[in-house]
């Protein structure tokens, strides 16, 4: 049973021009989509630069006019919800962004980072918001004395821990995650990857993914569309777009995925926590059995070595 869907969203930029800036025509950003949301569940939106994904994201969060279409969020209408300051809407459906350094505010402090949503939601007492900043950074991996400190003291991974701290911090339903691991390093982007598969786990959280790296989104996504020029040119299960793409934009997607020589076989490696695991010749990464993601170094022409980067708060 999904909680939410979106029933033909559309976002029209207007094009003007002319001797009186007069609308001569339209960019069909988002042209006529349709989701639906599942508890725990993730959605991935893939597709290639200026489909549209990132659009979709923001009008549905509240960050874009819509056109037409509407937003139906456990069975009430709230299309002109989304803005809001204090709706339900907008403490159940939070967003994470691609670039951490932009979305959080350099001049404030950890703890007033995280904060902003309990202030305007939860209002608590000065006691209970400094518990919950706590208890938020425990379950981001870091320590509490993180709170004291400003953004520029981090590394790109920590500033985007602390702004998924800040997204669940009023325990929300839904994630809009743009782009989240796009600007980190390859062995920063799994611990950040696993490390929201941890949270979705243990908070029932559902999540709209992002991104353009098809790698990432088949371990990430449950369900997934193929956005183009606007419109999803397909929507299926995860398996049935992998195995069986119908569309031929998705097959010219699917095939653009880097072969990586396959290795004969993966060394275990105590001293590095290298472990045996399932090999997929992708993005450099692979994921053993539980679906954890490991960074893969390669240690000579025939051997690769997986590298443990689950722990939380690095390697
Ligand atoms: N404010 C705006 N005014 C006019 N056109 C816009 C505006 N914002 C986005 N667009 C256009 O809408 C289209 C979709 O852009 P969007 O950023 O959603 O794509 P995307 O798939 O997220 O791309 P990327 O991965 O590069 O972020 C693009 O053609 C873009 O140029």
């Amino acid at each position: 049973m999904s909680f939410m869907q979106i029933k033909d969203l559309c976002v029209h930029y207007p094009i003007r021009g002319g001797f009186f800036n007069t609308v001569v025509d339209q960019v069909y950003a988002v042209d006529g989509v349709n989701m639906e949301f599942e508890k725990g569940k993730t959605y991935g939106l893939v597709g290639e630069s200026g489909s549209g994904k990132s659009t979709t994201g923001k009008a549905i969060i509240g960050l874009e006019k819509i056109t037409s279409g509407s937003i139906i969020y456990e069975g009430k209408d709230v299309t002109n919800q989304r803005r809001e300051r204090t709706s339900a809407y907008n403490r159940d459906i939070q967003m994470i962004f691609q670039d951490a350094n932009s979305s959080l505010n350099p001049r404030k402090r950890v703890k007033d980072i995280i904060a902003e949503p309990i202030r305007n939601f939860l209002k608590l007492s000065d006691q209970e918001e400094n518990k919950r900043i706590n208890e938020l950074l425990a379950i981001v991996g870091m320590p509490e004395d993180a709170k004291y400190k400003y953004p520029h003291e981090f590394s790109g991974g920590q500033k985007q821990r602390i702004g998924i701290a800040r997204a669940v911090a009023c325990n929300p339903k839904l994630i809009i995650a743009d782009e989240p691991v796009s600007a980190l390093d390859l062995s920063v982007q799994a611990q950040v990857l696993n490390f929201m598969k941890d949270i979705q786990e243990e908070f029932g959280l559902s999540y709209l993914f992002i991104s353009h790296d098809l790698g990432v989104v088949k371990h990430m996504c449950d369900h997934i569309s193929i956005m183009y020029k606007g419109r999803f040119v397909e929507t299926g299960r995860r398996e049935d777009i992998y195995q069986d793409p119908q569309h031929i934009y998705t097959q010219r997607l699917l095939s653009a995925i880097p072969n990586i020589e396959p290795a004969t076989r993966i060394e275990r490696n105590k001293e590095r926590q290298g472990v045996e695991a399932r090999y997929q010749a992708e993005q450099h990464k692979y994921y053993d059995e539980n679906g954890k993601v490991y960074a893969l170094e390669k240690i000579s022409d025939t051997h690769l070595v997986a590298v443990n980067i689950n722990e939380k708060g690095g390697k």
